[in-house]
């Protein structure tokens, strides 16, 4: 099957930023999962791959319905990313983690659900955004799809119970960024647990927001 020269980049892409998670412990093993789009499809990292191995050559191809084309096996979570392109258009980017402190965060039972990394600092605000928690079902569980498509295209991340993080952004290194700053946010709040902590105010979220046009 001919590549473009894009589609190269994009695989190249992929395989370098997630090698550099893997290495700076973002995940371990086979843990996690990474997709970005191409002109014709989508392009996922393989299931039970390594973040820290993949062989571009070897990256699943999706067509845009979700069918495989070419490369391994896609990711189990593959309704999960689909889910995510479906319902943000300007996503070109889905990075699905099990870094440490966003995991230890969506076990805690005492979570605000529509709100589980509250605005500490503005660059998790203009970054990430809100992120919800979506309700705990099996990993690769088709109803993942419809607990995002549910939340109607809102949130570019959210917080999977029991899980991790997962998050969108328009193209593979914004996404990056943003899951690195959710989990660095995510450790932040881990440590400030049972501390009175200043939020950013409403107004401070908006004048980001309006400054920095935001979408959510
Ligand atoms: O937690 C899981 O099992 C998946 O969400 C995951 O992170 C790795 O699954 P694959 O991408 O299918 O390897
Ligand atoms: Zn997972």
């Amino acid at each position: 099957m001919a590549v473009s020269s894009h589609e190269d980049a994009v695989r190249a892409e992929l395989v370098r930023l997630a090698a550099s998670l893997f290495q700076r412990g973002y995940s371990v093993g086979s843990a996690g999962n990474i997709s970005a789009k191409v002109e014709d499809g989508i392009l996922m990292t393989p299931t039970n791959s390594c973040l820290g191995f993949l062989d571009a050559a070897r990256i699943a191809k999706l067509d845009p319905a979700g069918n495989h084309l070419s490369g391994d096996k896609p990711s189990k979570e593959v309704f999960l990313h689909q889910a995510f392109y479906e319902t943000r258009p300007e996503a070109g980017a889905v990075v699905h983690l099990h870094s440490t402190h966003a995991t230890a965060l969506s076990c805690l039972a005492d979570l605000d659900p529509e709100d589980t990394i509250p605005p500490i600092t503005p660059y998790v605000v203009m970054r990430v955004g809100r992120v919800p928690l979506l309700p705990y079902v099996r990993p690769g569980d088709p109803a993942m799809g419809d607990l995002v498509r549910a939340r109607g295209g809102r949130n570019a991340a959210v917080l999977l119970a029991n899980h991790g993080p997962v998050v969108s952004g328009p193209d593979l290194l914004s996404a990056v960024y943003a899951a690195e700053e959710l989990e660095e946010t995510a450790k932040l709040l881990v440590l400030l647990r049972g501390q009175t902590v200043r939020h950013l105010t409403g107004e401070q979220v908006a004048d980001l927001a309006r400054v920095f046009k935001l979408k959510s």
